[in-house]
């Protein structure tokens, strides 16, 4: 891909006459290279230079000549940050108290997607000292089963978290089986009483659901700004991106929803200085529905062959990558973004129930 030489700079701004061009010319010559679109917006707006639709245009168009080179917000490590801290809260909390977390889940069926997140679950309670317990139920068992599993768990102390793995098998009521969670150890945040606390001013959910936890807590860390900024999210499932509008509205964002029966979808993600999406559709997001300088967080974890891949798939997000780094100021890549902090975040749950439970601070 070619590189914005300074030679293309020059070509961009004296091939319109307009005044604002030329002096977007001279504003970049004094600042040397310009590294993606939105720094280059961004230098124009601190020289009070305002971006005509004219200049706006041949800007984009010499943006998508340039390397990518938004902020690549790394999910993955700041995960195993995450994971870190966590590790020390519950050695504390053993050493003080001899509490140790735990977290029970719960498959049913032999979905291969389910089995791999199970899994990693597992592996990463083992890495922070939680003590996990699984069950597994094959495809045909009755949800009377499981709830009773449930049941278990629910009466159990040394269970700080119940985690039922979703989707079940379609012969079974989702609703049923989630409300049977008691919600002091519904780590899924799931519970249409945490969801309502979530929803409303001045109350506290007992537990926030994972992925748009994660997404917040990366905005945080990042230093993103979230007051009285734009937010859109872009999907309204329960799990996600319902809960991810409200979060950021507790953030004092100013948020919309774009779903499926959205009209102009792209127009309205385009005023968006942050954008959550959730939608599990392949390269939905062009880098036309992106404003300059916004923020992209990815939630979409979809598979697409690959024959080059040793698996046969490889993962991608809902934004296209390619496109929206060179126009974002930051973005999360898939893997290695959102789906890490999902379940770092679990973990982090789980924790908050036992210390809850326990009176410990
Ligand atoms: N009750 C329930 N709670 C959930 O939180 C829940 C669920 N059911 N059902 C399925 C979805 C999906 N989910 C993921 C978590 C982590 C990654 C993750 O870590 N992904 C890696 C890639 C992993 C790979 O390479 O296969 C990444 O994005 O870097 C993905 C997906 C949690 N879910």
């Amino acid at each position: 891909m070619a590189s914005f030489s300074s030679a293309t700079r020059v070509t961009t701004f004296t091939s319109t006459t307009d005044y604002c061009s030329r002096k977007a010319h001279r504003a970049l010559q004094h600042v040397g290279p310009v590294q993606n679109i939105s720094a280059l917006f961004r230098t124009l707006s601190t020289t009070g230079i305002a971006i005509t639709p004219r200049s706006s245009s041949s800007l984009l168009a010499a943006a998508m000549t340039t390397e990518a080179s938004a902020k690549v917000i790394d999910g993955k490590s700041v995960a195993k940050e995450i994971r870190d801290e966590i590790d020390f809260e519950i050695s504390r909390m053993k050493d003080s108290i001899g509490v140790v977390p735990g977290l029970a889940v719960i498959l049913v069926g032999d979905r291969k997607d389910s089995a791999t997140y199970v899994r990693n679950k597992k592996k990463s309670c083992e890495s922070v000292g939680i003590n996990s317990y699984e069950v597994r139920l094959s495809e045909d068992s009755s949800e009377q089963h499981v709830l009773e599993h449930i049941s278990r768990f629910n009466d159990d102390p040394s269970v700080h978290g119940i985690l039922v793995q979703l989707p079940l098998p379609p012969h079974m009521n989702e609703q049923n089986v989630l409300n049977a969670v008691c919600i002091e150890k519904d780590v899924d945040g799931f519970h249409p009483l945490n969801i309502g606390r979530l929803a409303m001013r001045d109350r506290e959910p007992l537990f926030v659901p994972c992925t748009p936890k994660g997404c917040i807590e990366l905005l945080h860390r990042y230093g993103v700004d979230i007051k009285g900024k734009r937010a859109v999210v872009i999907g309204r499932s329960n799990i996600v991106g319902m809960p991810a509008a409200l979060l950021l509205q507790r953030e004092d964002a100013t948020v919309s929803i774009v779903h499926s029966r959205t009209k102009n979808p792209e127009t309205i993600t385009r005023e968006a200085d942050i954008i959550i999406s959730a939608v599990g559709q392949p390269n939905m997001v062009k880098g036309s529905w992106i404003k300059p300088g916004s923020v992209v967080i990815d939630v979409g974890i979809n598979p697409v062959e690959d024959a080059k891949s040793p698996r046969g798939y490889r993962l991608v997000g809902d934004v296209c990558y390619a496109e929206a780094s060179k126009i974002a100021s930051a973005i999360t890549p898939v893997p290695g973004g959102v789906g890490p902090m999902t379940i770092a975040m679990l973990l982090s749950n789980t924790l908050i129930s036992a210390k809850r439970v326990n009176n410990f601070m």
